[in-house]
């Protein structure tokens, strides 16, 4: 089973630009993976090749095992972008059926019922876009990209605007359409939201890729942290399996133990090190 974005030294050259550098990525079937960055690391421009926007000056970029932008690779995959509009006066099912023509998706009503169904609109398939709040249209857009069974879903910032109980809908709805199969690559700012939904993060700075992994590879142990009688006291280099010697040493020291933390560095604190946003 070839991977659903599999990409290779792709690089890209706008003038004497190089918003690409040689990137390497793969995101497997049913992965969810997080593609972070700041503004004009290169995001953009590398799902814009993956969805056949743009050309890459070389490098290779292929979605379920097709060429990105022939049309088996844009039949594998759905898209939606961060600011998207959908006509106001269109019924959430009106909306479905018309990307089901423009997919050419043979589904019929029964694959829009069960989309509207997954993404929490299955009771009102009448409700007009223009009297939906903009979680649910977002949720109508996720089931929008769905049309068609896609194999790769790459969504941009699909959670920005929405309040935190939206979040938590669309990161479930992330983590059912992982358990159906349906690779994401989910393009996100909120690394918080990225570190609790991704199986693996790919950090790309300056049109480089600067770290790779699951998000609890990348966050970095930050030592530990004593409460004795005496005060708080920090090891610096220990980690969690140093906790039982170091705790019989206080003890043995006559310290009095109140509380231990071992610390992490968060992946946002990871990310400002790799970017250089500090
Ligand atoms: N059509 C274009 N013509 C010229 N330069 C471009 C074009 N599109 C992007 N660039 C440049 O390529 C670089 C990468 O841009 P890109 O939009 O891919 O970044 P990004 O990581 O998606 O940023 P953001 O988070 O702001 O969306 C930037 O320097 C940008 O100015």
């Amino acid at each position: 089973m070839p991977d659903a974005l599999a990409v290779e030294d792709l690089r890209k050259r706008y003038g004497a630009n190089e918003a690409l550098k040689g990137v390497d990525l793969t995101v497997g079937e049913g992965e969810l993976v997080g593609l972070l960055g700041p503004n004009g690391a290169g995001k953009s421009t590398l799902v814009k090749i993956a969805c056949g926007l743009v050309q890459q000056t070389s490098g290779s970029a292929a979605v379920a095992g097709a060429p990105a932008g022939s049309l088996p690779a844009n039949r594998s995959l759905g898209y939606l972008a961060e600011l998207f509009r959908f006509p106001d006066w269109l019924a959430a099912d009106e909306l479905l059926q018309l990307h089901q023509k423009l997919v050419e998706s043979r589904g019929g009503a029964a694959e829009r019922r069960e989309l509207l169904e997954l993404v929490g609109l299955g009771e009102v398939p009448d409700r007009r876009v223009g009297q939906m709040s903009k979680g649910m249209q977002q949720r109508l857009g996720i089931a929008q990209a769905m049309l068609g069974e896609p194999k790769l879903l790459m969504l941009d910032e699909p959670t920005s605007a929405l309040d935190p109980a939206g979040r938590r809908t669309v990161r479930e709805l992330l983590e059912t359409l992982r358990s159906r199969g349906v690779a994401v690559l989910l393009n996100s700012h909120l690394l918080s939201e990225v570190e609790l939904v991704c199986d693996r993060v790919v950090m790309i700075a300056r049109g480089e890729v600067v770290a790779a992994g699951a998000p609890e590879e990348l966050s970095r142990a930050g030592g530990v942290e004593v409460t004795t009688g005496r005060g708080v006291r920090h090891f610096a280099q220990a980690t969690r399996e140093e906790l039982p010697r170091i705790v019989r040493e206080l003890v043995a020291e006559g310290e009095d133990v109140y509380e231990i933390r071992v610390l992490r560095s968060s992946l946002e604190d990871v990310y400002l090190e790799l970017v250089g946003g500090r």
